[in-house]
């Protein structure tokens, strides 16, 4: 039998998996109240379930979005696990051993909706991330247009982020996992249905989490497997604490740039349903103060890593290459 511990989302109360790090609970806090607004410019994550960002949404159902969304096609992950550790295709040549963890298909979203059920008797899981475009129907581009854009609006210009890129529309069976990673963007994570424990981690946990080389499929992701953490192989990951919390309908997540997440559809509702608004970072200030600060440095990092891979213009010889770099000479 696994642990258990309990979280909470402000109004219930749910029974989740614990696992062996320890964790905070990130802070729950009015978009009224200055504090979270500092959180947010100090690039901290903040719950706040008072901003209304998607309240003209709070009708979306699977039905709903059946009846409204269009004709348009959604790139759809199928797991045999419950676990979506997303990789990149461009990068699958670059580790010829790598195996697909998911298989992903662009479907309208009636074959999702039947996928879901098809599925559940194959015993696969399924899970829809698309961003919204154009092809929705016109209901839809109405709730669109409802979202607080004057607030996200006001927090991008306040925070100097660059531009919203996409608003990725993501409909999860219950029990869904997306592995921990981080991405190089801000997010307001706006969930619409259903609840998600979230577990975070500053970016200055990056040498205990192990991210995958730059030039892998799994680049952002961990290597470390939360339900089944190899210790051996990655002895740092003793050290990682970090921060918690479940979102339901209504409640908006500020999952800062380089911050890493694992995201978990708790079972309860069937399924869940969120919209991420993802910006651009800051860009660079133009006059860099000393030392650097953990984002930064994880940003250079990347960088050295891949002029490294592509000075070599070979994947296979970056390993040998940066072991010979530091092995044996920086410890
Ligand atoms: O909700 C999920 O399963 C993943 C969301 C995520 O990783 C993100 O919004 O950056
Ligand atoms: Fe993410």
């Amino acid at each position: 039998m696994s642990q258990t511990t309990r979280l909470t989302d402000g109004r219930k109360s749910f029974e989740v998996k614990k696992y062996t790090f320890a964790t905070e609970v990130i802070p729950r806090l009015s978009c009224h109240d200055p504090e979270c607004e500092e959180r947010i410019a100090n690039g901290l994550p903040v719950v706040i379930p008072d901003v209304n960002l998607v309240a003209s949404a709070r009708h979306w159902n699977i039905d709903y979005l059946h009846d409204n969304i269009g004709d348009g096609k959604f790139m759809t992950y199928f797991s045999s696990s419950k676990k979506f550790k997303y990789y990149d295709d461009k990068k699958c040549p670059n580790v010829k051993s790598f195996k697909k963890p998911m298989e992903q298909e662009e479907l309208t979203f009636d074959d999702f909706v039947q996928k879901i059920n098809k599925g559940k008797s194959k015993g696969q899981r399924c899970y829809l991330q698309q961003t919204l475009n154009e092809t929705v129907g016109k209901n839809i581009v109405s709730d669109f247009l409802g979202f607080n854009w004057n607030w996200v609006t006001a927090q991008q210009k306040k925070n100097s982020f660059g531009p919203l890129t996409n608003n990725m529309l993501l409909i999860g069976q219950e029990g869904n996992i997306t592995p921990v990673h981080y991405d190089e963007q801000e997010n307001f994570f706006a969930q619409v249905y259903g609840y998600k424990r979230f577990i975070l981690f500053p970016p200055e946990e990056f040498p205990n989490l192990y991210p995958h080389p730059t030039y892998h499929p799994c680049d952002r992701q961990s290597q470390v497997d939360f339900d089944n953490a190899d210790f051996e192989k990655f002895p740092k990951f003793r050290n990682a604490t970090g921060f918690e919390t479940i979102v339901g309908p209504g409640d908006v997540l500020y999952i800062p740039i380089y911050w890493w997440h694992q995201v978990e559809s708790i079972p309860i509702e069937g399924h869940t349903i969120s919209v991420t608004f993802w910006y651009k970072g800051r860009p660079t200030p133009e006059k860099v103060t000393y030392p650097l600060n953990a984002h930064q440095k994880v940003a250079m990092m990347r960088n050295i890593e891949k002029m490294i891979a592509q000075a070599l213009n070979n994947p296979d010889e970056v390993p040998e290459f940066m072991q010979n770099m530091v092995l044996g000479r920086y410890t």
